[in-house]
């Protein structure tokens, strides 16, 4: 069996490689191919592209998925993967960066010593410096909204020895697992209000959804501590993009250090805009394309499930010859009918497992052999079953 994959020429090399030339075909492109089992993107936009219907998987390297249309993908019968984590690191440290360019006029600084001409430049410098005085973080109180792998890492960092800032987080749905890593000297908010009203500065690291779309709005600007410093790697529309140049002009806000460019942040004197490089690292590049190549290999070869967003972990280990997958809407007694059709057919199921998230869901059924026109005949009958959208016959994978 060999899969037909597009990758985009902007994912690590790294990942890409580890496609075994004699199961994989590959080609580049931003957009899935007729035929395509396989997408391995970035951060380009797909709402608008039609999904082939061929298409089993999409990978993103990285983290955000708002550039993947996940209900439509999943209508399809395409499971999307990401790279959680993968990058996070990179995005901290740039994070670190941001703050202190907040705390200091670093980019003026450096334009304004670019520009001088002349012998005596150390003497020009010495003169012209107090414009560029600065002030320190330490002792100061960071608000980090999203403690997630970027914003745990952030406040855990920001609260250490080495910045010695006071944290205060706020995560509504934070998982067991972050939560047992981040520092005991960060303080939990209940509302994003009471980060927003005392913090000197204040980063964002959510997702974008329909939930965190403008979360910072004029609203909640207006609440902020006045002169306090916005940051934003999270993603453009997390923000109200009016309202922080309004609260910039009148400042309520001293500064806005952001990933993300439109035309009117650009070259004004409040805001350092980065050109979308957060997870821009070799190692950051590296661990998300290896992590999400794994994951699509893992699925395309053997059906199981890891860090998909769009389906909950489904790993069951291949113990027999044949592997049924069922992508399906999560109705009642959607297992009965599949089991009754094998049953029906006289099989005897070795293993079976079925995982649900939202209204959708996976089961993967293991079967001894099967004769091939009969397993089709079998494919078929599931096809069949109402609210069924993708049936795959996978065999066990030659060690
Ligand atoms: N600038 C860049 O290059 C990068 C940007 N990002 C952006 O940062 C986001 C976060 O990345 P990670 O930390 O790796 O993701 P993550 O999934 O590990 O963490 C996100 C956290 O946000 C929390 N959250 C969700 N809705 C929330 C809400 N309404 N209020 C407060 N918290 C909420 C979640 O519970 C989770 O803990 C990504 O979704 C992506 O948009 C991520 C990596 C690189
Ligand atoms: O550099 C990239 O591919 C995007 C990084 C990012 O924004 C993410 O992982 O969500």
């Amino acid at each position: 069996m060999t899969y037909q994959i597009t990758t985009s020429t902007t994912v690590s090399q790294d990942g890409i490689a580890l496609f075994d030339q004699d199961k994989y075909h590959l080609q580049t492109g931003e957009q899935p191919h007729t035929g395509d089992d396989g997408l391995l993107i970035r951060s380009v936009n797909l709402h608008d592209t039609p999904l082939n219907p061929e298409l089993l998987t999409i990978g993103r390297a990285g983290v955000g998925v708002n550039n993947i249309p996940l209900e439509k993908a999943v209508d399809q019968g395409v499971v999307v993967f990401n790279a959680p984590g993968a990058n996070a690191n990179g995005v901290k440290e740039l994070v670190f960066a941001a703050l202190v360019i907040g705390a200091r006029p670093l980019m003026a600084g450096n334009a304004w010593v670019n520009h001088l001409k002349g012998q005596d430049i150390d003497v020009q410098v010495e003169a012209g410096k107090k414009a560029y005085v600065g002030t320190e973080l330490l002792g100061k109180q960071l608000g980090v909204i999203g403690l997630g792998h970027v914003g745990g890492r952030v406040a855990n960092g920001a609260s250490s020895l080495a910045f010695g800032m006071h944290v205060v987080g706020y995560d509504p749905y934070i998982e067991v697992d972050t939560a047992w890593n981040l520092s005991h000297h960060i303080h939990h908010a209940d509302t994003i209000e009471e980060v927003l009203r005392d913090s000197d500065y204040v980063t964002l690291h959510v997702p974008l959804t329909g939930e965190t779309k403008e979360m910072i709005n004029a609203q909640r600007i207006a609440m902020m501590k006045p002169g306090s410093v916005l940051l934003n790697f999270a993603r453009d529309d997390v923000i109200d993009e009016q309202a922080i140049l309004a609260a910039l002009d009148r400042g309520q806000l001293r500064g806005y250090v952001t990933d993300f460019a439109s035309p009117k942040l650009l070259h004004h004197p409040k805001v350092t805009v980065f050109p979308h490089i957060g997870g821009s690292t070799t190692a950051a590049e590296t661990n998300s394309a290896k992590m999400v190549v794994q994951t699509m290999k893992n699925y395309l070869e053997t059906g199981n499930i890891r860090n998909s967003v769009t389906f909950p972990d489904c790993v069951m280990q291949f113990a027999a010859p044949l592997r049924l997958t069922l992508i399906h809407k999560n109705v009642p007694n959607m297992v009965g009918r599949m089991t009754a059709i094998l049953a029906n057919y006289d099989l005897n199921i070795v293993n079976m497992m079925n995982r649900s998230q939202g209204d959708y869901a996976y089961t993967m059924i293991d079967l001894d052999h099967v004769a091939e026109k009969r397993l089709q005949r079998i494919a078929t009958k599931l096809e069949q079953i109402e609210n069924v959208i993708r049936v795959r016959v996978i065999e066990q994978p030659k060690r």
